[in-house]
């Protein structure tokens, strides 16, 4: 029997077993912000394998969307499906009350953008030239470069802190500047949605802290995974917690972050205390546990990891 079918429910922002709950039934219910990402009962699956189960969300239109979960957890296999790179084996997306299957490649990629982990390297060509490919969505085929165009792609240079850098190769950029520079690209595509697959990755922290702020700014509705949860608990609106492909939380960083959370899911014991600075939590970790099992720890067993790890409170 599958351990998690057995646990009573947990309460609306908690998503417990993340099997039948209708997370995006509850939370954003009485709110006057229209919802502009809706995913219903997503699953996907690789042969026999379950990646994905009965993901539910409801992101309302401009707040950032922080995906957490452990390695494998399944938060890129979400985000590709968002980004149709893969087809959901069932379940359903919407943007903006639309099924993002009934988009044509041009509308979608009109609404849409994203920003992948792995920045190209083999760009032979300038910042600006880069930034400039945003606008293709926008434009008929072999259509000239405008005014406005040359205008778009220099307001989202200055908007990323780059305009130094426009005649620059992209290929000689710094890490933090490329990562930049492709955000720039994303902008001037003016996407309803921006999809970042850890996009602080390789970053050092002002780069971190400057890019999630960045995006916060924007104003857009932004979907992103991110591993760091101090800054995920920072920076982003609402979380949502995936384990083993189950959606186990979602709701804001104070609803999802708790100390039994962290326990039970990443199987790591930690105190979390709200952040001098903004008020959300702040996870100091622990060290010097060991033989934790991620998933499989129950609430009740966090006390026991405390004690194990000998940590006066
Ligand atoms: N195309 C695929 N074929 C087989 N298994 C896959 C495929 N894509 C993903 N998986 C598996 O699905 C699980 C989730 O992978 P995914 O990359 O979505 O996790 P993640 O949460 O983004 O992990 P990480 O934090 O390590 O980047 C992993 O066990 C991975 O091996």
């Amino acid at each position: 029997m599958n351990a998690r079918t057995d646990q009573a429910p947990l309460p609306a922002h908690n998503l417990g077993d993340g099997k039948g709950d209708r997370l995006s039934d509850g939370l954003y219910n009485g709110l006057d912000a229209k919802v502009a990402l809706s995913v219903r009962d997503l699953g996907w699956r690789c042969g026999d394998r379950a990646i994905l189960s009965q993901v539910n969300l409801a992101l309302p239109e401009g707040k950032m969307l922080g995906i957490i979960g452990p390695n494998g957890a399944g938060k890129s296999s979400l985000l590709r499906c968002l980004y149709r790179f893969l087809t959901p084996s069932s379940g359903e997306i919407q943007l903006f009350g639309q099924p993002i299957a009934s988009l044509s490649a041009r509308a979608f990629a009109r609404e849409v953008a994203v920003v992948l982990q792995d920045t190209p390297q083999h760009f032979d060509m300038t910042t600006a030239q880069l930034v400039a490919l945003g606008l293709t969505p926008h434009k008929a085929a072999f259509s000239m470069t405008t005014k406005a165009d040359r205008l778009a792609v220099s307001q989202a240079l200055k908007t990323v802190g780059l305009k130094d850098r426009a005649s620059q190769t992209y290929a000689s950029l710094s890490g933090g500047e490329k990562q930049r520079a492709l955000i720039a690209r994303a902008i001037v595509q003016q996407p309803k949605l921006l999809i970042l697959d850890e996009p602080t990755n390789h970053l050092d922290i002002r780069y971190q802290i400057q890019i999630l702020e960045l995006l916060k700014a924007l104003g857009i509705t932004v979907v992103i995974s991110i591993h760091d949860l101090n800054l995920a608990s920072a920076l982003c609106d609402q979380l949502l917690l995936l384990d083993q492909g189950h959606a186990v939380a979602q709701g804001s960083p104070k609803q999802v972050l708790s100390e039994a959370q962290i326990a039970r899911v990443f199987g790591v014991c930690c105190q979390v205390a709200p952040h001098p600075q903004h008020g959300n939590p702040q996870i100091n970790y622990f060290y010097g546990y060991h033989n934790s099992q991620p998933s499989t720890r129950r609430d009740d067993e966090t006390s026991e990891i405390r004690e194990e790890t000998h940590v006066e409170r």
